[in-house]
């Protein structure tokens, strides 16, 4: 039996919540784009931040000086606003993750409704891929969605994986349940041509399992990161984190 060829697994940064922190003070301290240079350093793949339409956290200015400073790709979460839209093809950051966005929301509670909105996002993915961003959908592991990603032409898809981690608080039971889900789905998405990524909510005890599928070929992670990084400085949280997804990688590269 030949063994399965793994491909690299990315890590992508978010930096999101170090806004967060600098604007509870309305200064400049402490600065995302400082905060994106030491996650170079320590071994992320690209940086990823999030521009909400109420700029609570990330704002206009920090997706400009991102772009000018950071030597790795820039990855620009938006919601499918005719505004966002203007802010992508004037920073052309590497790529674009559509995400559903509600106000009122504490945090992106749920994928993007793909399948429903198919009219509404098609010229959105097609005019973010004719500027050369590569255009990602954040949606939820269901095959309709994925269906729905491969039928907009979006090259890329990200799981939303805020269920599943919830699932590791809930019960080992409902863990293993929201675990297959997600496998399943991107071996689903991965047949249909979709490249794989995945995130939301990850941390070091949720990572291994979907740092473990081969089809995944991406993890976005923030706010665990920001967090862990009061207690052991944001250079080695993100160590900690590139060893648990390749120790995880590595276990299943061996056992396939
Ligand atoms: C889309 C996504 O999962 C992240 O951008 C996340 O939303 C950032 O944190 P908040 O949801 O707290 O803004
Ligand atoms: N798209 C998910 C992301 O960028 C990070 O989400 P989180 O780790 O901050 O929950």
């Amino acid at each position: 039996m030949t063994a399965m060829a793994f491909e690299p697994l990315r890590l992508g940064v978010n930096i999101d919540h170090v806004a967060t922190v600098r604007n509870a003070r309305g200064g400049i301290h402490p600065d995302p784009i400082r905060a994106a240079l030491v996650a170079a350093e320590a071994g992320a793949d690209g940086i990823t931040a999030h521009l909400r339409e109420d700029r609570r956290h990330i704002r206009d200015d920090d997706i400009a000086r991102l772009k000018a400073a950071i030597p790795i790709p820039l990855n620009f979460e938006m919601a499918a606003t005719s505004e966002m839209v203007a802010i992508a093809l004037r920073h052309r950051p590497h790529a674009a993750c559509i995400v559903p966005e509600r106000r009122e929301e504490r945090t992106t509670e749920g994928g993007l409704d793909a399948a429903g909105q198919m009219a509404m996002l098609r010229p959105i993915v097609g005019e973010l891929s004719a500027a050369g961003i590569r255009v990602s959908l954040f949606i939820a592991p269901d095959p309709r969605q994925l269906d729905a990603a491969a039928a907009l032409g979006a090259p890329v898809v990200e799981l939303h994986t805020g269920t599943y981690c919830e699932a590791y608080e809930e019960s080992a039971e409902a863990f293993a349940a929201e675990s297959r889900r997600i496998a399943e789905a991107a071996r689903h998405g991965a047949a249909l041509g979709l490249e794989i990524h995945a995130g939301h909510g990850l941390s070091y005890e949720t990572v291994g399992p979907v740092a473990a599928l081969p089809m995944v070929r991406e993890l976005n992670i923030g706010h665990f990161l920001i967090g862990e990084a009061i207690f052991r400085g944001l250079d080695g949280a993100i160590r900690e984190m590139r060893r648990a997804m390749e120790a995880a990688r590595a276990a299943a590269e061996a056992r396939a």
